[in-house]
């Protein structure tokens, strides 16, 4: 199916006769390819870049520097082109990925603004808004690429390159991972992503496609100079890729082809409209754009694909990961927590706290609310720092590692509210639990070097959601699930992803009593096969049927220790639960 994409190249067949159209087409082929770096960073990873006609221009002035000042092949312009782009990229992702919130996208448009006022400036190097005039065409196997034919079918051929690239990297742990990134950067650190070097990688994909869209602008129209690349120009694109549907790659395909039509047709039809010549079309793309999203918020694409028959999901064939967590001696020590403490400000709301887990055991950890269980998680996680105490993990100090290093050592966790991604199906949400125990990279994704892992993840995420009684719901949609079926598969995500120790937070919360006796019977099967729980949780009837000890915060600090019969006589506990005097 997604080899139709080699459709696009025989679009020049067909307007063969018709040079503009030829053009057009031209024009659509690089478009597009800058507004598929926009689905990688935004689409995909959730970011807003409005640099990426910096980007272009980055890859537009080396190949002009070097194939009409230094008489070089343009193919080593192609190369300098990328190598300077991704530079670009590695320097202002470098310094913006950790950026949060709007500061990312204002950073980039002052790069962008920056950039375009230097390619103006630099006279001697770039020539300023005169240009740099009469590049080399493109020669490929002895043709010359000097008619907008032969160039619409080498860079349609490019694009369908790209396009397939993309879906190869939609569908695999990277495009999975990036997704969730988007969506809860802090449940995607939890199965083990990296989130500043992930996000880095996109930014340098798509700096790199823009670069080398800019490549094949310069070569097409033998000439650059600064206009194409301004600020104006990276919204354009922007607007191309939200409108057609920035989260989708026909959507982002749909954006481009619709924007350049349309460009063209407002040129001519504005200023005959508005009797006198100008920019104008920029007005009409703004309200276009406005009117677009108004209708259809997602983009034109996820309008019309609304429409389509859902395709059928298909379990590949292959050999899934074991789920069962690595063999251990039975009862040897899997957690320990020494001392913990963690002050907000004068609060303290973790004092002191130890205690610890052996294999196959259930731990609940329990206190009124307030208690600080919650920063205790969050502690042994690693999403909060301790300002004191250790934790270790099968023997090994894990104190302070971030959230994804203590996930790859074995530890998993859930969220008191289940962090799922509403997009993904149920069997890709489960799969992003095996984000650790798979390897390919940047390189083996795009070039679609992945399937075989891929089918493995997969696999290995329906025979988690077997687990779990989920795997009839494989191909739904996340967001159709209900909470305790949420629940069930953020345990599902956890069994994918190999851990042996799961913490999970208020895990009964929102269920029902049939479900929390599933829940219960779930846990303790899992127990029985050598899975170590931690939970935290306020039903004390789920609690004292489940946990094989529980251990009992108050104010910050541990009171009480025991089997739920022992922690349920203590005075202490009675006291700080009941209000009941201490003798
Ligand atoms: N990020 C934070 N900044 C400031 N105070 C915090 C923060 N997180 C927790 N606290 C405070 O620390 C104390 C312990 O909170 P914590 O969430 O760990 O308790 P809990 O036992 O999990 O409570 P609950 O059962 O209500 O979830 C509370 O007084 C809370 O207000």
């Amino acid at each position: 199916m997604r080899y139709l994409w080699f459709l696009l190249v025989l679009l020049p067949l067909f307007l063969l006769p018709f040079p503009f159209y030829l053009t057009l087409l031209n024009f659509f082929a690089l478009s597009a390819l800058v507004a598929l770096s926009l689905y990688v960073l935004t689409g995909l990873a959730g970011m807003t870049s409005f640099a990426q006609a910096a980007f272009m221009g980055m890859g537009a002035y080396a190949t002009a520097l070097l194939t009409v000042k230094a008489g070089l092949s343009p193919w080593l312009g192609l190369l300098a082109g990328l190598l300077l782009s991704l530079l670009l990229a590695l320097v202002l992702g470098g310094l913006t990925v950790r950026l949060k919130g709007h500061f990312l996208p204002l950073s980039t448009i002052a790069w962008q603004v920056a950039l375009y006022i230097l390619a103006g400036n630099l006279v001697g190097l770039t020539g300023g808004h005169t240009g740099i005039t009469d590049l080399p065409p493109l020669t490929l196997f002895g043709y010359a690429l000097d008619t907008g034919f032969r160039y619409a079918l080498f860079s349609l051929f490019l694009l369908v390159l790209f396009l397939l690239a993309l879906d190869n990297l939609r569908g695999s742990r990277l495009g999975r991972a990036l997704l969730a990134l988007r969506g809860d950067a802090l449940a995607a650190a939890s199965f083990g992503v990296d989130p500043a070097r992930l996000r880095l990688q996109a930014f340098l994909l798509a700096g790199g496609m823009a670069g080398v869209a800019g490549f094949l602008y310069a070569h097409f129209l033998r000439f650059v100079n600064p206009t194409p690349f301004s600020l104006e120009a990276s919204i354009k694109y922007l607007v191309m890729a939200v409108a057609g549907g920035v989260g989708t790659i026909p959507g982002v395909v749909l954006g481009a082809a619709f924007f350049t039509g349309l460009e063209d047709w407002l040129k001519d039809l504005l200023p005959l409209l508005l009797g006198r010549q100008g920019n104008y079309e920029v007005i009409g793309y703004g309200l276009i754009l406005a009117l677009i999203l108004l209708l259809a918020p997602k983009g034109l694409w996820p309008l019309l694909a609304a429409r389509l028959p859902r395709k059928e999901g298909r379990l590949p064939e292959a050999e899934p990961l074991p789920l069962a967590p690595p063999q251990g001696a039975k009862g040897e020590e899997v957690l320990r927590v020494e001392g913990l403490k963690k002050a907000f400000g004068g609060l303290l709301a973790v004092n002191g706290v130890s205690f610890a887990l052996r294999r196959g055991e259930i731990l609940a950890l329990i206190g009124p609310n307030g208690a600080g269980k919650s920063t205790t998680f969050n502690l042994v996680t690693g999403t909060l720092i301790p300002d004191g105490g250790k934790v270790f993990l099968f023997g090994r100090e894990v104190t302070g590692l971030a959230p994804f290093r203590i996930h790859r050592l074995g530890l998993g966790r859930t969220f008191q509210h289940p962090h799922l991604f509403p997009e993904l199906s149920v069997l890709e949400n489960a799969a992003l639990g095996t984000y650790a125990r798979t390897r390919a990279g940047f390189f083996r994704v795009l070039l679609g070097l992945h399937r075989k892992e891929e089918d493995q993840a997969l696999a290995t995420a329906y025979r988690a959601l077997k687990r779990v009684g989920l795997e009839s719901l494989a191909w739904e949609r996340a967001e159709r699930l209900t909470v305790g079926q949420q629940r069930l598969l953020e345990i599902a995500r956890l069994l994918a992803s190999g851990a042996a120790v799961l913490l999970l937070d208020e895990p009964g919360a929102g269920l029902r009593a049939g479900e929390k006796r599933e829940l219960a019977h779930l846990l303790r099967s899992l127990a029985k096969e050598g899975y170590t729980v931690l939970l935290v949780d306020h039903d004390m009837d789920l609690i004292m049927g489940l946990a094989d000890r529980v251990v009992v915060m108050n104010y910050g600090e541990k009171i009480a220790e025991g089997t739920p019969a022992e922690v349920q006589r203590n005075p202490l506990v009675r006291a700080a639960y009941l209000g009941e005097e201490v003798a």
